[in-house]
């Protein structure tokens, strides 16, 4: 038996290395929303809740999420058993309709209570356990410059680090992108897969004719070309000739997952913890894809630390992660936020080992960079390029 003891959620932005351009906003920090969950024994549990370019990515923004922590979720919490991660959730379920990134957070918090109550990994807490201790990381290629990201490929495939590219288009017109694309196809080469991710801004006769045009330059895989709900076009541009679909803004859990694997509108379902509602939803979303012959890939909201080890907890169990991961949020960011950064290396992410997460957040980092900070924080963390981990 645990009781909630305190609950703290606060709103942390950090800067990028450089500017993130997606089709819908153009990123310069990340908010990420951190809670902090402390039991009756005294033992803590951290979660993030993280989404991207405000209210332009999703329904839920960094305010919102606090908000419905705070106001909603964590009054429930004080009425349960937090040890039982499943029934505390259930309950919270019961009391907060939708609200996925907020319940993403709380979930992950008490599995990384759960974890160090019990002296074992998180993953160790999801289905029959972890299959693997690292996974293939790719990187997104978004600097809005078609040299500086060839450029930059070249710098993360000579450091061993990424040899799986996401391009972010939809923003210019569709030939303009697959140019941009063709470029970076062409200048890597064999070395590297390129995808791409146009974040729902295509019409469907836009989506046929790039989709067509993708798969002649070389490009791998297309990232919601179209709007995430409408789930009958999905299905036509899902079987027509092109690049494989991948479904990302049309998943928000089971449910979604199911029906999106019924109407056949996805060859790759990309795997979020925050969009599905939490671990357990993204375990859930993981076996209809693999039941349907879907394939998957584990997908980041740029979360930073926590919610990227939360998700590598969690894409350590799945059987089978035909198209790795994407887990490469905390290397977009100035500065780490963890005491010790994930590790990073060989083109892929290590799962942490220790107890719950197995990671712990820097209090001076948190501190600096927390919203709400008070004017008298003095020692500004010294700002780095990029933080490359192992
Ligand atoms: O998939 C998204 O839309 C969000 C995200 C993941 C990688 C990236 O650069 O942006
Ligand atoms: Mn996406």
């Amino acid at each position: 038996m645990a009781l909630l003891s305190q609950a703290d959620t606060l709103i942390v932005d950090v800067p990028t290395i450089r500017p993130h351009v997606l089709a819908m906003a153009t990123m310069h920090s990340q908010a990420m929303v951190i809670v902090r969950l402390t039991d009756s024994d005294g033992v803590e549990g951290i979660g993030e809740g993280t989404t991207i370019g405000g209210l332009s990515y999703g329904e839920e923004s960094p305010e919102s999420i606090k908000s419905a922590i705070d106001t909603y979720i964590v009054p429930v919490l004080k009425t349960c058993d937090i040890a039982r991660v499943g029934a505390t959730m259930v309950k919270v379920a019961k009391c907060v309709r939708g609200n996925h990134f907020a319940k993403c957070a709380v979930e992950t918090a008490l599995l990384d209570m759960a974890g160090k109550r019990l002296g074992v990994p998180v993953s160790d807490l999801i289905g029959g356990g972890r299959v693997r201790d690292e996974m293939p990381v790719a990187w997104t290629l978004a600097s809005g410059d078609t040299a500086r990201d060839i450029a930059e490929g070249e710098e993360m495939l000579s450091l061993r680090r990424h040899r799986i590219f996401k391009l972010k288009i939809g923003k210019r017109d569709v030939r303009d992108d697959v140019a941009h694309v063709g470029a970076i196809c062409k200048a890597l080469g064999d070395r590297a897969s390129v995808r791409v991710d146009v974040n729902q801004n295509w019409s469907e006769a836009q989506a046929k004719r790039g989709m067509a045009m993708l798969q002649d330059v070389g490009c791998d895989l297309v990232e919601q070309p179209i709007a995430g709900d409408d789930i009958a076009a999905m299905a036509r541009l899902a079987t027509t000739r092109g690049v494989p679909l991948m479904a990302d803004e049309a998943l928000h859990g089971p449910r979604t997952a199911l029906r999106i694997a019924s109407a056949a509108a996805a060859g790759v379902f990309a795997l979020k913890i925050a969009q599905s509602g939490g671990l357990f939803a993204t375990a859930e979303v993981a076996a209809i894809g693999t039941a349907a012959g879907i394939g998957l890939y584990g997908g980041t909201m740029l979360e930073g630390g926590v919610g990227t080890a939360a998700s590598a907890h969690v894409f350590a169990t799945v059987p089978e992660l035909a198209w790795g991961t994407e887990l490469f949020g905390p290397l977009l960011q100035t500065e780490e936020i963890l005491t010790a950064p994930l590790g990073y290396g060989d083109f892929a992410v290590k799962v942490p080992t220790g107890p719950g997460l197995g990671i712990a957040l820097d209090p001076d980092k948190i501190a600096f960079f927390r919203r709400d900070r008070s004017t008298t924080v003095a020692a500004a963390p010294i700002l780095h390029a990029v933080n490359a981990g192992a």
